[in-house]
């Protein structure tokens, strides 16, 4: 069996707990695909439990696409919890750059924990890398080809594994790029897509130590069941309805036919 579809043959298997800290837009569509795609979701922010949810975790996603001053000290709990537990936990930096408080919170975020695993759009990344200040709202502005250079130094700054969505996705560790070139631009035109490639690399993450694998294999599932939604779908409303069917009907093998990557 490929390896990204042992990935996905293990969360259909052992369908692992997803603790996810996200924002408002999304929550429901995320746990959504967690539950489609085999894994477990749960949302849990209230600063009382987030420690204990951590803890019988097999991974964190924390995404700050909607801030607020209780929800940061939540985040900044859970990630702490995580380095104590040792739970994998990736990052999405919504929108990083796009105010001062996004970009002290990332950075607090950061500080607290390092995430095995960064995803965001060009821009984001690229804000993250303090290469640039060009992230406007939430989507991206920035051709991702751009962004690679920058990005691997983030990568080895943080010795951890760094994704870029898009067009293709990048997916970088150390001097490793991989690519994933699944995908169609429905996918840019339903909010949260990128949320819920990030919960889909924490449910990769809880099966599969190797981050870069776990994130590369997160991206392809997310490509290639947006490839087959895009066939059955007439517009972003069936295609978001499609979605969630195609996360539930890929198979592991399905999913190695058609992944086009250079990894
Ligand atoms: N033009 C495109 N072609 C192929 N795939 C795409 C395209 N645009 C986005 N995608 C895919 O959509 C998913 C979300 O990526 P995107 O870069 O749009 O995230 P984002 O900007 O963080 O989204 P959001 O903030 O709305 O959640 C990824 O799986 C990516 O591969
Ligand atoms: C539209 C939007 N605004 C804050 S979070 C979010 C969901 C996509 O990131
Ligand atoms: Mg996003």
């Amino acid at each position: 069996m490929s390896s990204f579809a042992s990935v996905l043959n293990q969360i259909r298997t052992k369908s692992p707990l997803v603790h996810n800290i996200t924002n408002y837009v999304v929550m429901n569509n995320t746990a959504n695909a967690l539950l489609a795609v085999g894994a477990s979701p749960v949302m849990a922010h209230a600063i009382e439990e987030v420690e204990d949810i951590v803890t019988i975790s097999s991974s964190l996603v924390i995404n700050m696409g909607t801030l607020s001053e209780k929800w940061v000290e939540s985040m900044l709990l859970a990630a702490e919890q995580a380095k104590k537990t040792n739970t994998p936990f990736v990052f999405d930096p919504v929108g990083v750059g796009a105010s001062a408080y996004r970009t002290e919170v990332a950075q607090m975020i950061m500080k607290a924990a390092t995430p095995n695993v960064i995803r965001g759009n060009a821009s984001e990344i690229m804000a993250l890398a303090k290469l640039t200040n060009s992230t406007k709202g939430v989507d991206s502005t920035m051709d991702t080809q751009d962004a690679i250079e920058g990005v691997t130094l983030l990568a080895k700054k943080y010795n951890n594994t760094v994704v870029i969505s898009g067009e293709t996705d990048y997916i970088i560790t150390r001097d490793i790029v991989s690519k994933i070139e699944n995908g169609n631009p429905m996918m840019a035109k339903i909010t949260g897509m990128g949320c819920t490639a990030t919960a889909i690399v924490g449910a990769c993450l809880g099966v599969e130590e190797n981050a870069h694998l776990a994130a590369t294999a997160a991206m392809a599932i997310m490509g290639v069941a947006g490839d087959l939604a895009n066939e059955k779908s007439s517009g972003p409303g069936s295609f978001q309805m499609n979605f969630i069917d195609c996360l539930y009907e890929i198979s592991p093998d399905v999913l190695a036919a058609k992944v086009k990557t250079n990894a």
